[in-house]
């Protein structure tokens, strides 16, 4: 049952959603002393000299405090602060998943405004910002306002302002598709609380005019006659005669609800314009679900504060990022132009193409801005640099930020964070958009393919060739709403029928006629493996590079593209894997070609990988690992290590390998010291080799799968960049970095 699995999932395996996590290390009595007791009074000097050294010697800087006081819990209303901490732990969170900002969930029983907002900024030498959360109105605005006042770091209540910049962006977005101006549409909010009002500020800001709009809370329209209004409430009275909400709607564009579950009706909803922005926020039950609205009136523009229907309007679209971007230039607050600004950059991604990882995140949903694809989705990668960037500049620009920064520079870390391979792939996707390649994938249906081939054009990579039939390609495009078409984006080969068919099943003959092939089974080889086919096209020089194992064992694909593509010069020399680990890249081979290595093929597998882990830009230190280490045991592999090693040093190579030698030993130049101390090898290694297919495969699974190693990969060394077998497990982005290296002329990257 769904409620028991949010239970478990906050009570195991440990209760709660979060954990402190030391970052120095702790292991010696010397790290002790520095950490602690004498050394740490250094860093308390330095910080009582100047409070600005803060930022430098402790985790301040990246430190926001999530405070509540458990009055307007989500929807729940007032179930006090102790209840409110799963809230609190999980917007902390999300604030590291998305953003890698740190947090505190700070829950204090405190329901005074006045006296809240005095603890609230007593708690300044701790923080870099403040996110208020789930505090009632009016007493939000109070807090909010005396925090802002008296503390010189951000305090950005999120219910306001986060849910305001949010929704506004879905809005704008809304608009946009109903052909309706903002100035002309007629709003009813149903809920005058700190979401409520603050949307509508906001939506005022973007030029929504303050005559247009009817608030409602729990005694209805919100009136010039009410007695006894908030300053806030008194803001938006209206001198009118209309006091319900069914008065209110009448022939209303947008309905903004931040009230509390099930408030609107089917028959309400009926009552609006047509093409109403129907926007039912409260969470977790909105004032009305998605299917209900629809039967009011079919073409409305629906949204919800929930993820399990399309256009979730949630401030976690804004919160993670907005104070990335603040948190990074030293912003002193958040202001109105930090907000306008990310109004913008989100309304921006979801009008702009998905990039690849969402496509694959949201597999199942059509994800192309139109009516259910207002805003972007919580998991695009895109909302980090897009928005911490636009905030940063804007606080920058509008001189609020104490440590401006390079914002080209800024962007790069950012994407270097949320793609772990852009930083190393750089100069790789760099070459590929020089290089006028043509890539060729043979398994041109797979959904991960399609992706593939649209982060391609929308990189501008190189043009990909797909080999498919067009009718189940057309039709996978359309149902992941990808923006590619054939012909003007990408050639099809269609294996069924092709006018090349003749030419390719000749050559095919030409090639293999003399190992068994007859021209029926040459024919019935063209119509049918995908794999065969894309390796001829490279043969025929209509393609220059190509890329197929997304199914099937990885040697059935081998196979082919040896029998086609090997000549006296090319040869499979082994598969190289690029590990990206959290302490950096780390190259293993030969994961899938030489199940057992020769000390020829071996020695040939140390060369190829250290002129692959070159195009990197990175020094080679190759290390031939084995059971055995220097000479200590007569076993096969250690034999044939030894063997290989001294083949390598009749080859007068320049750069370091050393061998053999256990791969803790090649990683710990402390331990490979002291068994070792004559070692070629210097410091840390940085490609294992290993003696067979087993042990590399091992290796690189259990960095993917224990180590959360990202993997770009396996590449084909010896084969001149002409053909990649990927494994079924790759991704979108392992595909993308697949044919950047395919599409990249492999002397201009280094
Ligand atoms: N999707 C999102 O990102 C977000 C959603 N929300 C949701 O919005 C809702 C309000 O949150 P918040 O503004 O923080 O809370 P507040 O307590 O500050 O405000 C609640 C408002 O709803 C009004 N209200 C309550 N019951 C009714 C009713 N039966 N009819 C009409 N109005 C009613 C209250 O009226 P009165 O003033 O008379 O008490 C008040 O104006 C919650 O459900 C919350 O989950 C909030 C933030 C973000
Ligand atoms: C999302 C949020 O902050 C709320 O519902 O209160
Ligand atoms: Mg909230």
């Amino acid at each position: 049952m769904e409620r028991q699995a949010a239970l478990d999932y906050h009570e195991f395996p440990k209760p709660g959603k979060l954990e402190i996590r030391a970052t120095k290390t702790m292991a010696t009595s010397r790290d002790l002393s520095r950490a602690y007791s004498p050394g740490v009074a250094e860093a308390c000097l330095q910080i009582a000299d100047d409070a600005n050294n803060a930022r430098r010697y402790t985790s301040k800087g990246n430190l926001v405090a999530v405070i509540s006081n458990g009055t307007a819990v989500l929807g729940l209303g007032d179930i006090g602060a102790q209840a409110s901490k799963p809230v609190m732990e999980g917007k902390a969170v999300l604030f590291k998943k998305f953003a890698g900002v740190d947090c505190f969930d700070i829950e204090i029983n405190e329901a005074d405004p006045e006296k809240l907002a005095e603890i609230v900024c007593k708690l300044e030498p701790t923080f870099g910002a403040i996110n208020l959360e789930d505090i009632k109105a009016p007493d939000c605005f109070l807090v909010e306002r005396i925090c802002r006042e008296r503390m010189g770091i951000p305090v950005f209540h999120d219910d306001q302002h986060g849910t305001a910049i949010v929704a506004s962006a879905a809005a704008v977005n809304g608009l946009r598709l109903s052909g309706k101006k903002i100035e002309d549409i007629r709003i009813v909010a149903l809920g005058a609380g700190a979401a409520g009002i603050a949307c509508l500020k906001m939506l005022m800001t973007m030029g929504a005019r303050h005559e247009n709009i009817l608030m409602l809370d729990s005694k209805g329209v919100v009136h010039k006659q009410r007695n006894g209004l908030t300053p806030e409430k008194e803001m938006f009275a209206q001198d009118t005669t209309l006091r319900t909400i069914e008065e209110a709607l009448e022939g209303a564009d947008m309905f903004l609800g931040v009230s509390g579950p099930g408030l609107l009706t089917a028959e309400m909803v009926a009552r609006m314009a047509d093409n109403p922005m129907i926007f039912a926020l409260a969470n977790p039950t909105p004032e009305i679900m998605p299917e209900e609205a629809r039967r009011g009136k079919p073409n409305a523009l629906i949204a919800t504060g929930r993820s399990d229907y399309p256009n979730q309007v949630n401030n976690v679209l804004c919160f993670p990022f907005i104070f990335r971007g603040a948190l990074d230039v030293g912003a002193t607050e958040i202001n109105d132009a930090m907000k306008i600004a990310c109004v913008e950059a989100i309304a921006g991604i979801a009008r702009a193409t998905t990039s690849a990882e969402v496509g694959q995140a949201y597999r199942d949903e059509r994800l192309t801005f139109g009516a259910e694809y207002l805003i972007p989705k919580p998991f695009d990668p895109r909302l980090l640099p897009t928005i911490a960037v636009a905030v940063a500049k804007a606080a920058m620009d509008s001189g609020v930020a104490t440590r401006p920064i390079d914002i080209p520079t800024y962007k790069e870390s950012l994407q270097a964070q949320v793609y772990r391979s852009s930083m190393i792939m750089r100069p790789v996707f760099d070459a590929a958009r020089q290089a006028d390649r043509r890539i060729v994938f043979a398994e041109g249906e797979d959904d991960r393919v399609l992706r593939c081939a649209q982060a391609m054009i929308e990189e501008r990579v190189d043009v990909p060739v797909l080999i498919g039939r067009p009718d189940v390609i057309n039709a996978r495009i359309e149902r992941d709403g990808l923006a590619i078409r054939p012909d003007r984006d990408f050639e099809i080969v269609n294996p069924e029928s092709d006018e090349r068919y003749r030419d390719y099943w000749q050559t095919y003959h030409a090639v293999t006629q003399r190992r068994g092939t007859t021209p029926d089974l040459a024919k019935a080889v063209m119509r049918t493996n995908t794999t065969a086919i894309a390796a001829i096209m490279v043969n025929r020089g209509e393609a220059d590079s190509m890329i197929c194992g997304t199914f099937g064992q990885y040697h059935w694909h081998l196979n082919y593209v040896r029998q086609i593509l090997a000549t006296s010069q090319l040869k499979p020399a082994g598969a190289l894997s690029l590990m990206i680990l959290e302490d950096g890249p780390l190259f293993i081979a030969d994961t899938h070609i030489n199940i057992e290595q020769t000390p020829d093929t071996l020695a040939n597998t140390v060369i190829a990988a250290a002129r692959h882990v070159r195009r990197f830009g990175i020094a080679p230190k190759v290390a031939l690992c084995s059971g055995s280490q220097f000479g200590n045991l007569d076993s096969p592999s250690g034999r044939v290590m030894r063997r290989a090693l001294e083949i390598l040093d009749t080859c007068d190579l320049d750069f370091e390998y050393e061998g053999e030698m256990n791969s803790d030993t090649a990683l710990n130049a402390e331990l490979r010291e002291r068994l070792f101390p004559n070692s070629r090898l210097s410091g840390k290694a940085n490609v294992l080799i290993f003696a067979n297919m087993d042990a590399a495969g091992a290796a690189r699974n259990l960095l993917k799968s224990a180590a959360n190693g990202l993997e770009v990969g396996p590449i084909m060394m010896g084969m001149g960049n002409q053909a990649h077998i990927v494994t079924p497990a790759i991704t979108v982005r392992g595909l993308l970095n697949m044919a950047a290296l395919a599409g990249a002329d492999v002397s201009t990257y280094a």
